[in-house]
C-alpha cells in the first residue's frame, strides 16, 4: 500500500522510515552548540529529538506519491468549474527552512472524457506537495500539473496566497505581505473570459 498522509503524519508505511530521526537529533543538537547554547540543559534537553519528530511530520509529502492521493474519481456530470477555495496551506521554504503560509484556491473544468474527484482530494494534494521543502511556485504549478494528469481536465487553475517567514522574521523583515502565484492549464490558458471569471470567485469579487 502506497504512504499516506493522514493529519500529517505518514500512515501506511512506517513513520521511522519516514526520516533518519537520529541523524536529525545529531544535527540539532550540533546547530544548539553553535548558537551557543547548552544542548543538555533542562529545557533544551529533549529538543533535538523533539525537532527531529517535527520534520518527519512537516517533510512527510517526500514519501508520499502524489498519484496516489486522488483515490475516488467519478464519471463527470458536470462540465463547468469545480472550485475549492481557501485551503490551509503551510509549507517551508526551501531556502531558509522557513513557514511560509496561507491559502491555496484549485479550480477545474472537467473534460469531455474526463473524470471528477472527491472535494477533499484537492486540499489533501496541496498538503502532500506542502510537506516537502518548497518554493510557492513550484508548489503551485505541481498541484495544477498533478491534477491535468489524473483528472484529463479541460482546464486547471490554482492560485496560492502565502505570507514568508523568512521576509518577516529575518532578512529585510517585512511582515504581512503576500505572496500571490498561480499555475494556469489547459482552457484557462486559451480563453481569457474563462480565466477571469475563476480569477474573480477564487479573489472573492464575483
Ligand atoms: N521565488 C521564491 N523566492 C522565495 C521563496 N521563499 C523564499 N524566497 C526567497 O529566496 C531568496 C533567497 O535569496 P538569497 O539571496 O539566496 O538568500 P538571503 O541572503 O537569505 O536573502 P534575503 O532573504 O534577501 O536576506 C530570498 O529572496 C527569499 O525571499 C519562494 O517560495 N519563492
Ligand atoms: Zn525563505
Amino acid at each position: 500500500m502506497a504512504a499516506r498522509l493522514v493529519n500529517g503524519r505518514l500512515a501506511g508505511g512506517p513513520i521511522e522510515a519516514a526520516v533518519d530521526l537520529p541523524r536529525i537529533e545529531k544535527a540539532v543538537r550540533e546547530i544548539l552548540i553553535a548558537v551557543g547554547e547548552d544542548p543538555d540543559r533542562d529545557g533544551l534537553a529533549l529538543t533535538p529529538a523533539r525537532v527531529a519528530r517535527a520534520y518527519a511530520e512537516l517533510f512527510a509529502g517526500l514519501r508520499v506519491d502524489p498519484a496516489s492521493v486522488i483515490t475516488t474519481s467519478f464519471e463527470a456530470e458536470h462540465d463547468e468549474l469545480i472550485l475549492v477555495r481557501d485551503i490551509e496551506v503551510i509549507s517551508l521554504c526551501e531556502h531558509h527552512l522557513l513557514p511560509f503560509r496561507g491559502s491555496a484556491h484549485v479550480g477545474y473544468i472537467p473534460g469531455g472524457h474526463g473524470r471528477i474527484t472527491g472535494l477533499s482530494k484537492l486540499a489533501r494534494l496541496v498538503e502532500v506537495f506542502a510537506r516537502r521543502p518548497q518554493v510557492q511556485e513550484r508548489l503551485t504549478s505541481q498541484v495544477a500539473d498533478l491534477l491535468l494528469a489524473q483528472l484529463e481536465p479541460r482546464g486547471v487553475i490554482v492560485v496560492l496566497e502565502c505570507e514568508h517567514m523568512c521576509m518577516a522574521m529575518r532578512g529585510i523583515q517585512k511582515a504581512g505581505s503576500k505572496t500571490i502565484t498561480s499555475a494556469v492549464r489547459g482552457i484557462f490558458n486559451s480563453d481569457a473570459k474563462s480565466r477571469s471569471e475563476a480569477m474573480s470567485l477564487i479573489l472573492g469579487s464575483a
